[in-house]
């Protein structure tokens, strides 16, 4: 079964919430008018780097935003990969990632793994230590954050689960763009997965973002890029394309995980 999906690729407004919760209820109905199955979020979209004021602005146990998410998916009948969004939990500060199906079920949560220095997240965010393998619109499913990207055992190590499509929500800014790319042709062929990545526009206090949220095929064939505006972008993917690339060279099949550490 094809599936359609919308990549809200959207400017972020600097410690801002209610702002950017207006702007992600526009991309979501918008997305839902245009019969997408399923529309992915950027990075942090609730709060973008404001990190020192995030003892104000993050969300507590990611509340509001579950129960934003919850709705939107139910009532528009489309799945959510929620981007991620600051969050308090305990003491606390996570980069959190909510994912929803299109009846309103929690089917995924996922703390960024990996904290981007050059961005001061290792000073203000606690990294997360869990997987978020999960099923969404009846396809297997994982997710990572913006510069987990870099680390390919790690997307691996979850991918190897049976995953067919990645999603990766992010901020990365626009001098690092030609990295973005080849990684995420690179991720897509060696996890022969769809990877569909969402990166916002804009800038904030520190950096220009660079758009260019990519939906890449597991031959690494670039199917849509949504170049450097404010947009949301579709696409349109066939898991049962799966079949033909993993059947001739079972990558999965054939690792040696002794061997590796
Ligand atoms: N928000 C991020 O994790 C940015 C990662 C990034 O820019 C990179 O080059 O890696």
């Amino acid at each position: 079964m094809k599936i359609k999906i919308a990549l809200a690729q959207l400017n972020i407004h600097l410690a801002s919430p209610a702002e950017n919760y207006a702007s992600v209820r526009r991309a979501i109905t918008t997305a839902a008018a245009r019969h997408a199955d399923i529309i992915v979020l950027p990075e942090m979209w609730n709060t973008g780097y404001a990190l020192p004021e995030l003892a104000t602005l993050a969300d507590k146990d990611g509340e509001t935003t579950q129960r934003f998410l919850h709705d939107l998916a139910q009532r528009y009948q489309i799945g959510i990969v929620g981007g991620s969004v600051a969050i308090q939990r305990h003491q606390h500060f996570f980069n959190t990632t909510y994912v929803f199906s299109r009846t309103g079920e929690l089917v995924g949560s996922y703390d960024k793994v990996h904290l981007f220095g050059l961005m001061n997240e290792d000073q203000y965010l606690t990294a997360g230590q869990q997987e978020n393998y999960f099923t969404l619109a009846g396809i297997p499913s994982a997710s990572f954050i913006c510069y987990d990207l870099r680390f390919p055992e790690w997307v691996r190590t979850v991918a190897r689960h049976g995953a067919e499509v990645l999603y990766l929500p992010a901020e990365w800014p626009a001098s690092r763009i030609p990295q973005w790319k080849i990684m995420l042709q690179s991720r897509a062929v060696e996890n022969q997965a769809f990877v569909v990545a969402v990166n916002r526009v804009g800038d904030d206090d520190a950096n220009h973002f660079g758009g260019h949220s990519l939906v890449v095929d597991p031959l690494g064939k670039i199917l849509v890029d949504a170049g450097e505006t404010e947009q949301i972008a579709y696409a349109t993917i066939d898991p049962q394309q799966l079949q033909a690339v993993r059947g001739p060279i079972p990558v999965f099949k054939d690792r040696q995980p002794n061997l590796y550490h």
